[in-house]
């Protein structure tokens, strides 16, 4: 790939799919971008890369696949935010690899999701989604059978990060007991309190509520023998990623009763926009709340989130900052008003920043400032000179020759 350079900043390109909010496209006119389209939905095949390779800056939320594909045709592309907490649907290696730093906002929304899935849990307890749905159908079934308060009921979370400790600390307050499992060691928060294992906590809970990241590790994590340890008429929730769990294996265990309600709010496939057709062999259940993916969709977490990806990608733009990049090494810059930023990326292999230093020093360049920060595939060297437009550009060609360049952008 011929490394890329910056240009004004009215012809940076900016599209966002899926309905980001409006706070977006406020940052980016006031930070001076003009050309920002805003998309209803995501798209995907060709009509994706079409868009894609026409953008220098992209804003997706959770359903759009930036897949290696699309990143290969992303030929103008600098950056990408993901504007939500998920990061999954972007090959973040890929990304990398082109010298595409991804943001994402990693807790503008905890709160909204944390409190649909304490009400979940309640509405759950009390089997409100069947009493609801047959009031629909002009039934009417006054009775307490099968309804419990959650007070003093065992809430288990999976998953005890962001999302995990607040549906604890929420749960916590109105009276339930908290277990939680995570594969790593966290300190657990009020009267919470760390699992012996997933089975354990499967065996001891009256809701059982997901908040794990898609990985290799958490697909399929929760199927058959994982439902099964789960206490006869349980309750679980999913609104962590639609391939965590197994939705076959749980509507065979919502048939056979097995499972009290669940509450799902993503799926293995979704509609890629509003309108479009939902399919999922739990439509046919009362005892399961449905909701299309909207977890962290409430205009508060929406505003916030719009606001700080935005920010981060402006300031990527302008200025060259990686600092809270998912797939980046982080680098936190000065303004450089009245100096060239040079900005290279390459490949982490030894010798690359002895040549650019020395290419400097050949042209007689003095570097005012020089940062630099690694990880194990990419470098990221950022250095701001006194210089011309002539020498910045001589320079410019002369790094994107230097073996291992992956990008090379220029801030004036
Ligand atoms: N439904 C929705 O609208 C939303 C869904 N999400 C989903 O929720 C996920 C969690 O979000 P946060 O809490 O902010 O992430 P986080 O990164 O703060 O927490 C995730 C926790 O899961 C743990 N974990 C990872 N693999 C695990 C495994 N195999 N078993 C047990 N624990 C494991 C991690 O150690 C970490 O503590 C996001 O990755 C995203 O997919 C996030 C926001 C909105
Ligand atoms: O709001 C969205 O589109 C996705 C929310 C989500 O799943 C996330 O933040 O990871």
């Amino acid at each position: 790939m011929t490394p890329l350079t910056s240009f004004p900043k009215q012809d940076i390109r900016v599209v966002l799919f899926e309905g980001i909010s409006q706070r977006a496209v406020e940052v980016f006119h006031d930070a001076g971008y003009r050309q920002v389209e805003l998309l209803p939905k995501s798209l995907t095949g060709d009509e994706l890369i079409g868009k894609v390779s026409g953008a220098h800056i992209i804003g997706i939320r959770s359903r759009t696949q930036v897949t290696a594909e699309v990143i290969a045709h992303a030929r103008k592309l600098i950056t990408i935010g993901c504007f939500c907490i998920g990061t999954n649907q972007v090959d973040l290696e890929a990304a990398q690899l082109a010298g595409i730093p991804v943001f994402n906002a990693p807790y503008s929304n905890t709160r909204s999701v944390a409190e649909l899935v304490v009400a979940e849990a309640i509405m759950l307890m009390r089997g409100i989604p069947q009493k609801n749905a047959e009031c629909h159908r002009g039934g009417w079934s006054k009775s307490a059978a099968g309804s419990h308060e959650v007070r003093g009921k065992t809430l288990g979370i999976i998953g005890y990060g962001h999302i995990g400790t607040q549906v604890g600390v929420l749960a916590e307050a109105l009276g339930m007991h908290v277990l939680f499992h995570d594969i790593e060691a966290k300190l657990s928060l009020g009267n919470a309190r760390a699992a012996a294992s997933l089975d354990d906590l499967l065996e001891r809970s009256d809701v059982v509520t997901l908040h794990v990241p898609e990985t290799p590790a958490t697909r399929m994590m929760f199927g058959a023998a994982q439902i099964a340890r789960m206490k006869s008429g349980a309750h679980l929730i999913n609104a962590s990623r639609g391939t965590v769990v197994d939705i076959d294996a749980l509507a065979a265990a919502l048939e056979s009763g097995h499972i009290g309600g669940a509450a799902v709010d993503v799926f293995p496939v979704e509609p890629k926009g509003n309108g479009e057709p939902f399919e999922s062999p739990l439509t046919r259940f009362d005892n399961v709340i449905l909701t299309p993916h909207v977890g962290g969709s409430t205009l508060e977490a929406q505003d916030n989130i719009g606001a700080e990806v935005a920010a981060k990608l402006v300031r990527y733009s302008d200025n060259g900052s990686t600092l809270s990049a998912v797939n980046f090494p982080e680098v936190t810059l000065p303004e450089h008003a009245g100096s060239h930023r040079i900005l290279h990326i390459h490949r982490n292999v030894p010798g690359v920043l002895s040549r650019i230093n020395e290419l400097f020093s050949r042209e007689g360049v003095n570097i005012n400032g020089q940062f630099l920060r690694t990880d194990a595939k990419v470098g990221y060297v950022v250095m701001d000179i006194a210089s011309t437009p002539e020498i910045t550009s001589r320079l410019r060609a002369a790094l994107n020759a230097i073996e291992g360049t992956l990008r090379t952008r220029v801030l004036y």
